[in-house]
């Protein structure tokens, strides 16, 4: 007796919570956290704070962190002081509510904890005065709850009444429960419920395995205004197993119908956790009606969409998963609009109730969704919306899920380039968790990237100047972009601030090849046209070819190009999944997409109004429309459509060995159509894309670039063509495809030789004399195919036109000496290698001046040129000038001293 008044005064001294995990109440005196908060450890000190405050004001979110941390801090503390072993049962249960810290010491006994560690244990939770009482007497903690919650200025006496009729309750109360409307009933299964309202959890719902009952899952308000589940088993715990009375229950009591319960039993569940509520006589339940659910809550619940959406995360159909997420969490948000209307349940259409968990998985499901599509923005705010819910899991301790929530709220803060408060939030994460690896990871690298951020701003964070500010702006409004340094740097000074520039262009239909980009206004060469930032952009690579190359095992299939297949799907995929979230997270994303061809004729008949690719503020004050307000719905984003817009539009930026160094989906120049003498080229820096004019042009033209590499014969670009599902009819193509057959004669001549050449060039050494003779040959042909085409006296343009097509001849001219020429024409003995070299320059900057092989070769040339005639000869200025405009056209820039060191930089380079 005198051990339980000491017991009761104990509880009394106490305010109480359940703890999150619900295996333990966890009793915690004001006062002696004060204490705590005056004596102990600092952490210590600070959570227990936290709990306080937490305790007197249970709905805010901090206060239930702090709780949640204060309680993680006292296991930690059980840990150190007791082993690893955590005490998950404590004694048999007592009629009488023993509840002090003997019964817990009684259990570490039983779990074989050694004095010593039980007095360690002892001396420090003391200070808390933490007592576990285990839940097989919860029906008498739930009316001690009752009494005491959520009112916690309660006084002593108050709570010794409390507890003292805690101690004399039966297990059945005389209640009656009115106008419930029946939810979901689960057949064949035993569910059973237990009535929590605690402040801190969430309601619980148990079921077995090989019992099975049929459950008429209803709804109710407690009396503190929180909605509660609570199951009602038709019929005595002997008939749960009872098939027929099932059958007949689940026909009479239909989902959505309304019905009274008179005095329910309330006991506490079979095994050993909760309460369940049953009627031991049919009777006491009152049909009031069966009206039915409306079908739109009918159809499926939250819990079958969250269900869903796990699935697809799981089936990592990404977008697919988000959308259901969003749904779930939709109809999460129905039913409990409904739930809480009183009316609304009067009116029979309450549903299934969603547990708190089923919103907070949505959110955090929907999270992790988003970080796999890299939206980091979508991702941090279903972070910030899963940590507002209580976050208590079926299998998964509270820290698992505090821990998991805050580290995707650090990798979307990271993602978002927040390294401080990814740092932050990542040590919250680790708190709760501190032996997870992947948490220490990313809380080390936000540190360093934090750290770097203050030596090395990142170009995010750059602020812009007043006078970057002035400057983007006026590019912004005449595309006057200085890119001199970053070129003359080898591109690699970080680039120009770009902002983006509309020209002189508008689209407009272009007959055979859908729409085309035109000129409004006469342009030079080398002007600035558009500057446009990627829609979507990969920079590197995911797997590098030859790690395709070696999981395709594939006999018989060629490998290269099976591997090059693998890498482009993987890279488009990505493109795909980058303007989907770019769609979604920018308004006038959206519109620019869908304006991109789909390779489907009717699309490509629709002309986008040009407003939608001017750029953003604050670079421009006209633009019109630069809210993000109203984001797309992801309803809107088609996936399969997106898939078809990349596989049309991406474009590449590929590297010597063509394995593809960045691909990009930009929206204006995605307008622009292939010709194989194409007048215009493309610089990227960064993920801009700048369209640069490669010749004076009047008002009108259409613009075109060149879609693959233009220098090979007019069977070679077709063949090109058709793969990207199109037939050129440039006027080149028109041209080479009347050609007289001696040109193709020649051109046969030049494979076959050149097949020798390569096998012949294997051994090459640098001495004229070892020449092999194959390149003599080759070179020959050039000759021939001068002589050719002064014969049909062609116009300059179509003999460049051929030279393009036809390029080898020439570049084996200038592979030889001077006196390698000679020899090679007796007839012509003023040839000379420069003479060669001009026609090839001509050929390649008339046919495709963007291409680097004319500036390359021009420059080479020039220095040729200087040497035979000497600097600032005659032959050498004109030269220089030809080449000066052939630079200009490509970089846009005028000023003949950078043009100079462009030149010389380009010729080191060779
Ligand atoms: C990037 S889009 C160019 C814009 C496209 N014309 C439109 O209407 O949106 C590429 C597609 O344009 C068409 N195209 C581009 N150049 C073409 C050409 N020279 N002749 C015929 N069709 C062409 C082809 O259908 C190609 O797949």
């Amino acid at each position: 007796m005198k051990e339980e008044a000491s017991d009761r005064t104990s509880i009394s001294d106490h305010k109480t919570c359940l703890i999150p995990d619900s295996s333990f109440l966890l009793f915690t005196r004001a006062e002696k956290c004060c204490e705590l908060h005056r004596t102990a450890e600092v952490e210590g000190e600070r959570l227990a704070l936290g709990l306080l405050n937490g305790i007197s004001s249970h709905r805010s979110n901090d206060a239930r962190l702090s709780w949640t941390r204060f309680w993680y801090w006292a296991q930690q503390q059980w840990r150190i002081h007791c082993g690893t072993r955590k005490i998950t049962c404590s004694p048999a249960s007592s009629s009488t509510g023993k509840t002090n810290l003997d019964r817990v010491y009684r259990g570490m006994r039983e779990l074989e904890y050694s004095p010593t560690e039980i007095r360690k244990f002892s001396e420090s939770f003391s200070k808390v005065g933490l007592v576990a009482v285990h839940l097989s007497s919860y029906d008498r903690w739930e009316k001690l709850r009752m009494r005491i919650s959520p009112d916690l200025a309660l006084n002593r006496s108050e709570l010794e009444e409390a507890e003292l009729r805690a101690s004399n309750a039966t297990t059945t109360e005389e209640i009656s429960l009115v106008d419930l409307t029946v939810g979901t009933c689960y057949p064949g299964r035993a569910v059973c419920g237990t009535l929590c309202v605690e402040p801190f959890s969430s309601v619980k719902i148990f079921t077995t395995s090989k019992a099975s009952a049929t459950v008429i899952n209803s709804l109710l308000e407690d009396k503190f205004g929180r909605v509660v589940r609570v199951m009602i088993n038709i019929g005595t715990p002997d008939t749960f197993t009872n098939s027929a009375q099932i059958a007949r229950a689940a026909s009479l009591y239909q989902r959505g119908s309304l019905i009274d319960v008179h005095s329910p039993v309330l006991k506490r569940c079979g095994w050993d956790k909760g309460l369940v509520m049953y009627v031991d006589n049919p009777e006491k339940v009152h049909l009031v009606t069966d009206r039915r659910l409306p079908a739109a809550l009918t159809s499926k619940t939250a819990d079958h969409k969250l269900n869903e959406a796990i699935a697809l995360f799981n089936a990592m159909d990404w977008f697919k998963a988000a959308q259901v997420y969003t749904q779930c969490i939709g109809r999460c948000g129905q039913q409990r609009e409904i739930w809480r209307s009183p009316g609304e349940i009067h009116s029979g259409q309450a549903v299934q109730a969603p547990a708190e968990d089923v919103l907070w998985l949505a959110y955090s499901g929907r999270c992790a969704t988003w970080l796999q599509l890299k939206n980091y923005t979508k991702a941090l705010a279903d972070a910030n919306k899963a940590l507002e819910l209580e976050c208590k899991l079926k299998n998964h301790s509270v820290e698992d899920c505090i821990s998991k929530i805050h580290f995707m709220k650090g990798t979307a803060l990271f993602g978002l380039e927040r390294f401080q408060e990814a740092a932050q939030v990542f040590q919250i994460a680790l708190l709760f968790n501190p032996r997870d690896k992947s948490v220490q990871r990313a809380l080390e690298r936000s540190k360093l990237c934090h750290e770097l951020e203050s030596v090395l701003p990142s170009v995010a964070n750059i602020q812009l100047s007043s006078e970057d500010f002035q400057s983007a702006r006026q590019q912004c409004h005449n595309g006057d972009l200085d890119l001199s340094e970053y070129f003359l740097s080898g591109e690699s000074v970080s680039p120009p601030i770009s902002s983006c520039y509309v020209g002189p262009v508008e689209i407009q239909t272009r007959e055979g090849a859908g729409r085309g980009l035109f000129l409004t206004e006469s342009v030079v060469a080398g002007q600035l046209l558009i500057v446009s930032q990627a829609l979507a952009f990969v920079t590197n690579k995911p797997k590098s070819i030859s790690s395709y190359k070696s999981v395709l095992t594939i006999i018989g299939q060629d490998l290269e190009s099976s591997a090059r297949r693998e890498m482009t799907l993987d890279i488009q995929e990505d493109l795909v999944t980058q303007l989907a979230c770019n769609m979604l997270s920018t308004t006038r994303v959206l519109p620019q997409v869908y304006s991109l061809s789909d390779g489907r004729s009717d699309q490509s008949k629709i002309i986008p109004n040009m407003n939608i690719f001017f750029p953003d503020p604050p670079f421009c004050d006209e633009t019109a429309d630069g809210s993000n307000d109203e984001l797309s719905d992801l309803d809107n984003v088609n996936i399969r459509i997106l898939r078809e817009i990349v596989a049309e539009n991406a474009i590449c930026d590929s590297d010597r060995e063509g394995n593809g160094r960045s691909w990009g989906v930009w929206s204006l120049p995605s307008f622009i159509n292939h010709s194989c003498h194409p007048n215009s080229h493309k610089i990227r820096i960064g993920d801009y894309l700048l369209i640069f004019a490669s010749r004076d042009m009047c008002v009108g033209t259409e613009i075109t670039l060149p879609y693959f590499d233009v220098f090979q014969c007019a069977e070679g670009r077709l063949e090109e063509c058709v793969t990207l599902g199109f037939v050129c009819r440039c006027r080149r193509c028109l041209f080479e495809q009347i050609l007289p057959c001696c040109f193709s004669n020649l051109q046969r001549k030049v494979v076959e030789l050149l097949e020798i050449t390569i096998l012949e060039d294997d051994d090459l050494s640098p001495s004229s004399l070892d020449k092999p003779p194959s390149l003599l040959r080759l070179a020959r042909l050039a000759e021939a195919l001068e002589q050719e085409m002064a014969s049909n006296q062609f116009t300059e343009e179509a003999r460049n036109w051929i030279r393009a097509s036809i390029v080898d001849p020439y570049l084996a001219c200038s592979r030889l000496s001077n006196d390698d020429l000679r020899e090679l024409h007796p007839s012509s003995p003023g040839i000379r290698r420069a003479d060669r070299m001009a026609l090839l320059v001509d050929a390649f900057t008339a046919v495709n001046a963007g291409h680097e092989l004319g500036r390359r070769f021009s420059a080479h040339l020039l220095h040729e040129v200087g040497h035979e005639f000497g600097w600032g000869s005659p032959e050498h200025v004109k030269q220089e000038v030809r080449v000066m405009k052939i630079f200009r056209a490509y970089y846009g820039i005028t000023d003949p001293g950078i043009l100079r060191q462009l030149i010389a930089k380009v010729r080191q380079d060779l």
